[in-house]
């Protein structure tokens, strides 16, 4: 079942880009995005943008998500198949050797043994090109600068996340994201808006941990955002748990939502298999109060300088880098410490503007 009510994914564009799969091609199978070549993220934002389905932006608007199903393309899920492989063990992997990867955390200063969004986590940037570069994919980013309606937003999170059958509780209750991503509450007005996102880079069926979704049309009418309460239990809110919906997706899928969205994480109930996902958010930069990606124990790491020197001018800019023509880059001296600092970065556009 799908919970947009528009079954697998979207008929064929007519891109012609010959594209063969086990269903009918997705319309945002067309060229990938490759940084630092003929196309600049800009240009890449904008033939995504056109993809976008005026129907999905009002799920959204109405729901207070949208699920786009099979926006990857089979050639970049089996890149980014190989690529969370580097990081964390596939089902088999993982069985056998069971003792050793149990215990399994990642990196991440967020990860909480025991709890129900443990698993195995690490944080954006990472220490790989194809999973740097899944997280700020031009589609997300251009559907999120649809929302906010502007096209300066930063980057908010990135996570990369894998589940594993009988490793944990992943139980949660119902919620919206924001106690780590704002240091109020999210409001409604979307001149300040942070929107999260989650990639699921495997299938995932029922039984393997779908994210559960409940619309704005139940939520937003009763207050629940102003209520007190950020986690909503069965006991409490029983008639909640009634009109929630799972995203049973096909890997390759993201739920775009947003953080006054009441959803969860649900346990792994299949006995075999994992669900691996990247969670990623962009918002507004006019708000201080909200999303402040935690760069500081990231600044210097060798994963930041990856992430800096792989990606395009518009992409480093999504983390906060200087934009392309920023007085920051007035000082010729500055540009060429940066310069010497990133050497591997192509520093030409900065330089164009040095006095
Ligand atoms: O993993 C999921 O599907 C959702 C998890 C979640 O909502 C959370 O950890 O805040
Ligand atoms: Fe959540």
């Amino acid at each position: 079942m799908t919970v947009n009510g528009h079954q697998n994914g979207h008929a064929a564009n007519g891109a012609g880009n010959g594209v063969v799969s086990n269903g009918d091609p997705s319309r945002y199978w067309v060229k990938p995005f490759v940084p630092n070549g003929a196309e600049s993220f800009e240009d890449a934002k904008a033939r995504f943008a056109k993809l976008i389905r005026d129907e999905d932006v009002a799920h959204w608007e109405e729901h207070g998500y949208v699920i786009i199903e099979r926006f990857l393309s089979p050639q970049e899920l089996e890149k980014a198949d190989a690529a969370w492989q580097t990081h964390m063990p596939t089902w088999d992997e993982y069985i056998s050797k069971e003792v050793a990867y149990k215990s399994l955390a990642g990196t991440s200063g967020r990860h909480v043994p025991g709890s129900t969004a443990a698993g195995v986590r690490y944080d954006f940037p990472y220490a790989n090109d194809t999973l740097n570069q899944l997280a700020i994919h031009p589609f997300l980013v251009a559907f999120a600068e649809r929302l906010a309606g502007r096209d300066d937003l930063l980057m908010s999170l990135g996570h990369l996340i894998g589940k594993y059958a009988g490793n944990g509780n992943f139980e949660q209750s119902l919620h919206s994201d924001y106690s780590n991503n704002t240091l109020v509450i999210p409001s409604k007005d979307s001149t300040w808006i942070d929107i999260p996102m989650i990639t699921y880079l495997t299938d995932v069926t029922l039984d393997l941990g779908p994210t559960y979704v409940v619309s704005h049309q139940h939520t937003e009418p009763r207050k629940l955002m102003y209520d007190g309460f950020r986690h909503h239990t069965r006991e409490d809110f029983p008639e909640l748990y009634e009109v929630e919906k799972p995203a049973v997706v096909p890997a390759g899928s993201v739920i775009i939502y947003s953080m006054r969205t009441f959803h969860r994480g649900s346990a792994i109930t299949a006995k075999e298999g994992c669900r691996i996902v990247q969670f990623t958010g962009f918002h507004t930069p006019n708000a201080p109060w909200m999303a402040p990606m935690d760069h500081q124990h990231r600044m210097g790491s060798a994963e930041m300088n990856r992430f800096l020197c792989y990606a395009d001018a518009g992409q480093r800019q999504l983390i906060g880098f200087p934009p392309v023509g920023h007085a920051y880059w007035n000082d010729p001296d500055v540009v060429e410490a940066v310069g010497k600092r990133y050497p591997q970065i192509d520093m030409a556009p900065y330089r164009r503007n040095a006095k």
